[in-house]
C-alpha cells in the first residue's frame, strides 16, 4: 500500500502568541493549511490581522507557540530552520532585506552561493544577471550599490534574489508594493509561471485584489483564523 504524498507545506494547529510587558496578544488560532506544490496562493487580511506573522512562521524565521509547521511531512523543528530557509524557502521581505553594501548584482551571486543554488546553464553571475533583467532592472543599475536604488527597484533585486534560489516555497510580502502597474503585472506573471511550469509553491501576502485575482486560491485571515474563498 503507497500513502498519499504530504502536502509541500501543513500548517497544524498553529497558535501565535506575542507576549508583551503587560499583556499577550493572540494573533492565530488554531489555523489547519495545507499547502500544495504547483499552486500559487495569495493572502488576504486586514492590517495587523497576522499576515506577516503567518508567513514569518511558514517561512521558518519563527516558531509557533501552539501547533507544528511541516515541509514534505517533516516536522521543521526536525529538518532544522537553517535547511529548511536555505535549501526549500525563500522569502521576499516587506523590507527587501538586502546587503546595503553590495551591488543588485553581487546580492544575488551572493544568495547563490549562500544555498549553494546552481543554474542549468552558465555561471551564477550571468544568471543573476539575466534574472535582474527578466525582472525589469536597467543593466547599468545591476552594477550600483542597492542603496542608489529607488524603493522600487531595490523591491525588483528583492525578488531576483529569491528567484535565483531554486526553491520548493516562495513566500512574498507585498511584493508589487512599490511597483508601477506594468512592472507588478509582470511579477505577477513570474508568480503564476513558477507555480504552473516549475511547479513551485508561491504564497504572496497582498492587499492587492488585483494580485489576488490572478492567484489559484485566496485565503483570507481574519480573528485569528485562516479561511479560504470560494469564488463563485
Ligand atoms: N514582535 C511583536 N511583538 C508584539 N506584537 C507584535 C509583534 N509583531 C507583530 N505584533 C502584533 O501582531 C499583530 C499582527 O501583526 P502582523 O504584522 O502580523 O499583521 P499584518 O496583517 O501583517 O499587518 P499589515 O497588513 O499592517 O502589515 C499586530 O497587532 C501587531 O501589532
Amino acid at each position: 500500500m503507497t500513502s498519499a504524498t504530504p502536502p509541500v507545506l501543513r500548517l497544524a494547529d498553529v497558535s501565535h502568541t506575542y507576549s508583551g510587558q503587560r499583556r499577550k496578544t493572540t494573533v492565530l488560532k488554531s489555523i489547519d493549511y495545507s499547502f500544495e506544490r504547483g499552486t500559487f496562493y495569495t493572502i488576504l487580511g486586514p492590517s495587523g490581522s497576522g499576515k506577516t506573522t503567518l508567513l514569518s512562521l511558514a517561512s521558518g524565521l519563527d516558531t509557533p507557540t501552539k501547533g507544528t509547521i511541516s515541509f514534505d511531512g517533516q516536522d521543521l523543528t526536525k529538518l532544522g530552520f537553517g535547511r529548511y530557509r536555505n535549501k526549500h524557502a525563500a522569502t521576499i521581505f516587506q523590507q527587501y532585506n538586502l546587503l546595503t553594501y553590495m551591488t543588485a548584482l553581487q546580492n544575488v551571486i551572493c544568495a547563490m552561493e549562500i544555498t549553494g543554488a546552481k543554474p542549468a546553464t552558465g555561471s551564477r553571475k550571468a544568471h543573476a544577471s539575466h534574472l535582474l533583467e527578466q525582472i525589469g532592472l536597467d543593466k547599468t543599475m545591476t552594477t550600483r550599490s542597492v542603496m542608489q536604488l529607488s524603493g522600487g527597484q531595490q523591491q525588483r533585486v528583492a525578488i531576483a534574489r529569491a528567484l535565483a534560489c531554486d526553491v520548493d516555497i516562495l513566500f512574498a510580502d507585498e511584493p508589487t508594493g512599490n511597483l508601477d502597474e506594468d512592472t507588478a503585472q509582470g511579477i505577477i506573471d513570474t508568480f503564476r509561471e513558477l507555480a504552473h511550469e516549475q511547479g513551485k509553491c508561491v504564497v504572496v501576502v497582498t492587499h492587492s485584489q488585483q494580485l489576488a485575482a490572478q492567484s489559484d486560491r485566496i485565503l483570507n485571515l481574519r480573528k485569528g483564523k485562516l479561511t479560504e474563498q470560494v469564488n463563485t
